[in-house]
């Protein structure tokens, strides 16, 4: 896409549906239209890098790295207006407190095309609010499904696995993981005990 101006787009839906690729994609496509382009990721997110953001296929990108605290999201803000950037990428979104709703909304406002990409789910299939609360005031929403691992077709949820077991409903919503820990799976085949 070309450059849109200020603009808010939210990459939503299961693990392993291909979030952070397409944010990936989009940040460097603005970087060969010569826009200033910069990425952000949470640092609680070392799955597969301290600096970088993976994507479960081995695509990577160099990215600021910030706490998931209302620090994290001010430093996202700073960088972006200090530095001059014209477009930027937030990954893993739904790890941030509900703050940085009104400063990506803000910076979208004041002209930088912000894409955040993160889960809309959790693994009970709940909302993240945070994600929840980006795509209502999103001006477009990328919506993306994975492979059921249990019978193949598009998979809407992020299921938990605990020793091979579905985890149960009480567990913490935050448990950072890959595929040890986590299978895209269909409505049908999404377990919560
Ligand atoms: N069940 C699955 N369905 C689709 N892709 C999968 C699955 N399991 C692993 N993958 C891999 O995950 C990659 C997408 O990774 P990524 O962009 O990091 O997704 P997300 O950020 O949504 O978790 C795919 O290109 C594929 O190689
Ligand atoms: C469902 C669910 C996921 N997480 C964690 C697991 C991963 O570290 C990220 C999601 O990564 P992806 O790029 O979308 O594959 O979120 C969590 O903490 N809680 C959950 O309920
Ligand atoms: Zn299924």
């Amino acid at each position: 896409m070309v450059h849109p101006g200020g603009f808010l787009e939210v990459i939503t839906g299961p693990m392993f549906a291909g979030k952070t690729t397409e944010l990936i994609k989009r940040i460097e496509r603005q970087t060969f239209a010569k826009r200033k382009a910069a990425l952000f990721k949470p640092s609680i997110d070392n799955r597969y890098s301290e600096d970088d953001v993976v994507a479960h296929n081995g695509l990577r990108y160099e990215a600021f790295v910030v706490p998931t605290n209302e620090e994290g999201v001010e430093l996202i803000e700073r960088i972006t207006l200090d530095e001059g950037f014209e477009v930027i990428g937030v990954d893993e979104v739904q790890f941030f407190p509900q703050g940085i709703v009104e400063t990506l909304n803000r910076l979208a406002d004041e002209g930088i095309y912000v894409i955040a990409s993160g889960l809309n789910l959790d693994f009970k299939g709940d909302p993240f609010p945070v994600t929840r609360d980006l795509l209502v005031r999103a001006d477009n929403i990328v919506y993306l499904t994975a492979v059921c691992t249990v019978c193949g077709k598009p998979a809407t949820r992020s299921q938990r696995l605990i020793d091979g077991k579905p985890a149960p409903r009480d567990s913490p919503i935050i448990l950072v993981g890959s595929s040890e820990s986590y299978e895209a799976r269909c409505r049908e085949h999404h377990v919560v005990p």
